[in-house]
């Protein structure tokens, strides 16, 4: 495989297929630290498509980012059920777990969590020489997602040397290397002025489309979550509101 090699779809976002990728059934999760106990997840239950571009979003501490966690297997749940692809999460040894993880998923913060003594393209074919992959493959494949995201001519840079969008680009590079099956972002524009953010939610829009990529998004900002497919609310816990969002979504919107 190579990303940015395959065929893209006739339109932005017009890959969603109707088959279940992501389940969730009665999640809860409870955290336990110094003799408190925080009900963070109190039985979700959600389906997500394979393709399909989803905000997650809510007044701070309502968790969302426990949710994303927990959905990627980041972290453990308390109790409940997660199937991706039809597999249970829960039910992999951590070994199995991670390795699920580092073959079928990417992952954006908003702290970009580049290395910073690394170039940007370090950066990217890092967890492809981590996984195993042979040193020039690595570096082909990620030459090849840094031209996705329009940064060839940034390859040997530190990410010091990058503004913050070119940064992110970075890390949305580097989360797409390994062509996903699954991208979850949390906050990925959160560090972003408004401009910057548009231009890297045109990118994640864009790849959403041509690749093909279930994209789930954590974010408090509207402007953010209107580019996606649906938009799931959240309070104190629980699913409150999730809505097809009615708007086009391509570039430029
Ligand atoms: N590791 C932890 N230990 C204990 N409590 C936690 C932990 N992580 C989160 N919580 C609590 O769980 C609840 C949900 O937190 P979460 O970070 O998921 O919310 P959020 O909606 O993502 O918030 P924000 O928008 O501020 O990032 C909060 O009450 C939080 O304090």
């Amino acid at each position: 495989m190579l990303v940015g090699k395959r065929a893209s779809s006739e339109e932005p976002g017009g890959s969603v297929v109707d088959e279940l990728m992501i389940e969730a059934t009665g999640v809860q999760k409870v955290y336990e630290a110094g003799g408190l106990r925080v009900r963070a997840l109190r039985g979700v239950d959600l389906g997500i498509r394979r393709g399909e571009m989803v905000a997650i979003m809510g007044p701070s501490g309502c968790g969302k980012t426990t949710l994303l966690n927990v959905l990627s297997g980041l972290d453990e749940l308390s109790d409940g059920d997660v199937r991706i692809d039809g597999e249970a999460i829960g039910g992999m040894s951590d070994k199995r777990r991670t390795r699920f993880r580092a073959e079928r998923m990417g992952f954006i913060f908003q702290s970009y969590n580049l290395i910073p003594v690394l170039s940007a393209i370090e950066n990217i074919e890092l967890p492809l020489l981590v996984a195993g992959k042979k040193p020039k493959k690595a570096r082909r494949w990620a030459l090849d997602a840094l031209e996705m995201v329009g940064l060839s001519d940034q390859a040997d840079k530190r990410p010091a040397e990058m503004s913050g969008g070119q940064q992110q680009r970075v890390t949305v590079a580097r989360s797409l290397v390994n062509n996903p099956a699954i991208v979850w972002a949390d906050e990925p524009t959160g560090a972003l002025d408004s401009e910057t953010s548009k231009g890297i939610m045109d990118l994640l829009v864009r790849l959403n489309g041509e690749q093909r990529q279930t994209f789930v998004l954590v974010t408090h900002d509207a402007a953010v979550a209107a580019r996606a497919h649906r938009t799931i609310l959240m309070r104190d816990g629980n699913i409150t509101s999730d809505e097809q969002n009615g708007s086009p979504r391509g570039e430029g919107e």
